[in-house]
């Protein structure tokens, strides 16, 4: 697991390089998107790019981590909406090749299972963009998840209804009470998964992720047992780490050519 601590701008770029070095390399990539505040900086960045130097997106394909169940199709915080206005529409990606879970279906159980088979289907994911949750969720995968779970639904716990009660007017009633989302066994078989988590509210989970005991508890802690995992901090979402000092060090000796 690398950390890497830096502004949050930065660490936005940082993120938006690592999408760019995949398309170039291989321009029919498979992305996993992420909702939520973390990776808003670099959807701009990629939208920029997309502007100013035509960073195409045309081939590649995008799938989602997570959607609310029950939101209305017009509703503005149905994920599928927010990606398509964060990301999707701003680098010219035809909507058909980005897909998510299907909080809508009559069968959510099989809709699952349906996302899962698309995913497979197209190759697997090369480069997944996570946040983390305040109660160290990924995706929407809450403490007590199956560390080998597949994409399924979950209930919310009251903690992330409350953080994400800001998106809807403040309204904690607001927020649905059950979401469909990659499991831990899903997310973990992405080829890359790189993580952004900025503020002090986010210090402990991260704490725990990259210090923690492997344990459902804390469910972004199976990102240890990955191959290529990134973990992209500001200051104060690396405030609680105790070797912060080791990190810096490693991430500043780093060899330019290797990138994330
Ligand atoms: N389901 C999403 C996650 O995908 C997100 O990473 C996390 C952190 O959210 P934010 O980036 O807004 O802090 O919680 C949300 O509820």
């Amino acid at each position: 697991m690398e950390v890497v601590i830096a502004t949050p701008q930065e660490l936005a770029v940082l993120a938006a390089d690592a999408v760019e070095a995949l398309l170039r390399r291989k321009p029919d990539a498979v992305l996993g998107l992420a909702t939520g505040s973390s990776p808003l900086r670099v959807y701009d960045e990629l939208a920029r790019r997309h502007a100013e130097t035509g960073l195409s997106f045309a081939q590649a394909r995008g799938f989602m981590l997570d959607e609310y169940v029950g939101l209305a199709a017009d509703h503005p915080e149905r994920y599928r909406n927010v990606i398509e206005k964060e990301i999707v529409s701003r680098v010219g990606w035809a909507p058909e090749r980005v897909q998510g879970p299907d909080g809508l279906a009559e069968d959510l159980a099989q809709a699952c299972a349906a996302y899962e088979e698309s995913i497979a289907a197209a190759g697997g994911v090369d480069l997944q963009i996570l946040g983390i949750g305040t109660d160290g969720h990924i995706g929407f995968n809450e403490p007590g998840s199956s560390l080998a779970s597949r994409t399924r639904i979950k209930t919310l716990t009251r903690q992330t209804r409350e953080d994400n009660a800001r998106f809807f007017g403040g309204e904690v009633d607001q927020v649905p009470r059950h979401c469909l989302t990659q499991g831990l066994g899903t997310i973990m078989e992405a080829r890359h998964l790189v993580l952004l988590a900025t503020g002090k509210g986010k210090a402990e989970a991260v704490h725990q992720l990259v210090e923690g005991p492997v344990s459902a508890m804390w469910p972004a802690t199976i990102m240890q047992m990955h191959p290529h995992a990134t973990v992209l901090l500001d200051e104060a979402a690396a405030s609680r780490l105790q070797l912060a000092g080791y990190y810096r060090q490693t991430y500043a000796s780093k060899p330019q050519w290797q990138g994330l």
